[in-house]
């Protein structure tokens, strides 16, 4: 995607120096747009954790490149084994961190130490171009939903999303926002929801500013709007990203998703999810179960970061700050994810086609997992 027309990718190598990795810092966007340059693993696990970056194609693509950067200071099978567990438990619940570094390990083990550093930048690549390949076919997939919806209602459609499944969570392009680049490119009048997505605001901060540069309609809604503007007639879809798809089709994802859910099932409002193959966990079946939710510092809860407002401050306009919500004494929690069982999903769109969100319909694209899922 473009930034002042120049192309970038959410993470590449920097082509000066030829091996440190660079990031966008998604905890000062939009405010600023600051590059980061990571030169070790520990460095990357503290981006992943600190979530300068995030979204969870993303991390699984820098904890690759991670994994690269750990070689470099130590090739030996020690040292990898080690740096591989070290970046793989940086967050817990979105499934392509594991699924990245277990690629990365499977690539590795095999190589000599001597060789292993240029093999492990290769596949780091390799994923992230696999990355940019599926998610652009599932904008592909998912724009003949949304066409689909645009043919009947005179070329306009209203989609509302959860959190941020946009370029900037992904390599490039985005999962959940891929169709709706798409629509618009192709001149579908197309106006999206969003969801602020409280409490750390991806919604407010991240897809906003992804679709306001690339020219999308949008509004951005408070977290609670959104079944009042299905009850209205007002959301024709919810497109939602996800960080991991059981094999059965529950569906983890930001904090609220499921209550969109909810709602749509209600209201009668397909509710999509747009995902990567590398998202769908073959080894569990009950999401509620059996996802691991990552529970944030409840401070995220507690408090709301951004840059200070006129009229009472003039002077300090702009100043990037973080305001208490919460008064001392009251304690938060900040569970960052939840589930939503598959019966309350319409389709999964993914870079093979979409399918209903059930073993069968993820077998139906998937039939090399047959034996995984049996
Ligand atoms: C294509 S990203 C899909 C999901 O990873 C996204 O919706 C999400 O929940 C991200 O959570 P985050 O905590 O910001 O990493």
């Amino acid at each position: 995607m473009k930034i002042d027309n120049v192309a970038y990718r959410s993470v590449w190598v920097d082509p000066q120096d030829g091996w440190t990795v660079r990031i966008f810092d998604q905890t000062r966007l939009p405010w600023s747009i600051d590059v980061l340059r990571l030169s070790t693993a520990d460095e990357v696990a503290h981006a992943i954790r600190t979530m300068q970056v995030r979204g969870a194609p993303l991390i699984g693509a820098v904890a690759a490149y991670g994994l690269a950067l750990a070689l470099r200071e130590d090739a030996s099978d020690t040292a990898m084994e080690r740096e591989a567990a070290m970046l793989a438990e940086t967050r817990p619940t979105a499934i392509n961190l594991r699924w990245a570094i277990g690629r990365m390990l499977a690539r590795l083990r095999g190589v000599a130490p001597h060789s292993r550093v240029q093999a492990a930048y290769d596949e780091a690549a390799a994923i992230c171009d696999e990355d940019v390949a599926q998610n652009e076919a599932i904008g592909r997939n998912g724009l003949s939903l949304l066409s689909e919806i645009a043919a009947r209602r005179g070329n306009r459609v209203d989609v509302l999303t959860h959190c941020n499944a946009g370029w900037i969570a992904t390599v490039d392009w985005g999962t959940a926002l891929a169709p709706i680049y798409m629509a618009h490119d192709q001149g579908i009048d197309v106006h999206v929801w969003v969801d602020e997505t409280r409490p750390r605001n991806q919604g407010a901060l991240l897809t906003a500013w992804e679709l306001g540069r690339h020219g999308v309609p949008h509004t951005v809604i408070a977290d609670n709007a959104g079944g009042h503007l299905m009850q209205h007639g007002k959301v024709d879809a919810v497109i939602v990203g996800t960080d991991r798809v059981t094999r059965q089709g529950d569906v983890a994802n930001k904090i609220g998703t499921y209550l969109k859910a909810l709602a749509a099932h209600d209201n009668g409002v397909p509710f999509w999810v747009a995902l990567p193959s590398t998202t769908i966990d073959w080894t569990i079946g009950d999401g509620v179960r059996e996802i691991e939710i990552e529970e944030r510092n409840a401070d995220e809860v507690g408090a709301i970061t951004g840059p200070l407002v006129g009229p009472g401050d003039v002077d300090r306009e702009g100043e990037v700050r973080t305001i208490r919500l919460v008064p001392p004494g009251s304690r938060a929690a900040n569970p960052a994810f939840d589930v939503t069982p598959a019966r309350l999903v319409s389709g999964l769109i993914t870079e093979r086609g979409v399918c209903a969100a059930s073993e069968a319909g993820l077998l139906s694209l998937f039939p090399e997992r047959r034996q995984t899922a049996a």
